[in-house]
């Protein structure tokens, strides 16, 4: 089963996903991993994400390219041994964030629609999305506007893409309200895992 944590900068997915795996119910073969990812498909995302000017489409395609990678590397492998993998963030993030950055470029009408077309005949769907649900303020200023996307505008585009997200596909995603304290997130995200 593949589980995964969604949300704005700030929004608490890395806690959340830290604490599950020294959770003693979560099975101990479960996989547990993260995009942009810590190879070196996921250190050109990081030098993209370092650039400023870096081309919106450009860093698209860089992002795409470790979701490929980890699908292969890391996510059929484990999926085909039946176990449980919960990745801290995963393709909605692509969606939500550069469908944001695409906007800007006009190149297409709809970026969400087109970047969820690129990855639509080869990417391997969640059965299951938490969206760690936040407002872009407090986003902003939890995550401390370390990288470009850490802004409060930005970041108010980025949880409408989100939102659209969840519209198109309410089944799959269960929505916490990550402005709670943080064991009381902890025990709704647990239990929209293990309910
Ligand atoms: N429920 C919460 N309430 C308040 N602050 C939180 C909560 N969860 C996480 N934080 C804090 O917010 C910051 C970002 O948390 P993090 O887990 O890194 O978020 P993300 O991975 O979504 O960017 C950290 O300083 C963390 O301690
Ligand atoms: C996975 C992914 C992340 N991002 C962005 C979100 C973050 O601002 C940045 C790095 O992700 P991450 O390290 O998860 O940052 P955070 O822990 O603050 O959420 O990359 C995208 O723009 N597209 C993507 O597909």
């Amino acid at each position: 089963m593949l589980v995964t944590l969604e949300g704005l900068d700030g929004s608490g997915k890395t806690t959340v996903w830290e604490r599950l795996q020294s959770d003693d119910a979560v099975p101990s073969e479960a996989v547990f991993t993260r995009e942009p990812t810590d190879t070196w498909y996921g250190d050109a995302v990081q030098r993209s994400i370092d650039d400023d000017g870096a081309d919106s489409l450009a860093e698209l395609f860089l992002y795409t390219a470790d979701h490929a990678a980890h699908l292969s590397n890391t996510v059929r492998p484990a999926l085909d041994e039946d176990r449980l993998v919960v990745s801290d963030r995963y393709s909605d993030s692509r969606y939500a964030y550069q469908g944001a950055t695409l906007e800007a470029s006009e190149t297409f009408d709809d970026p969400l629609s087109y970047v969820r077309e690129v990855h639509a005949p080869w990417t391997r769907p969640p059965d299951r999305t938490v969206y760690l649900d936040l407002d872009p303020e407090t986003a902003a200023q939890r995550s401390g506007a370390t990288n470009k996307f850490e802004t409060a505008d930005y970041l108010s585009t980025v949880r409408d893409n989100y939102e659209r997200l969840i519209d198109a596909d309410p089944a799959r995603f269960v929505r916490v309200d990550a402005t709670a304290d943080p064991d009381t997130v902890y025990e709704r995200v647990r239990a929209a895992i293990f309910d």
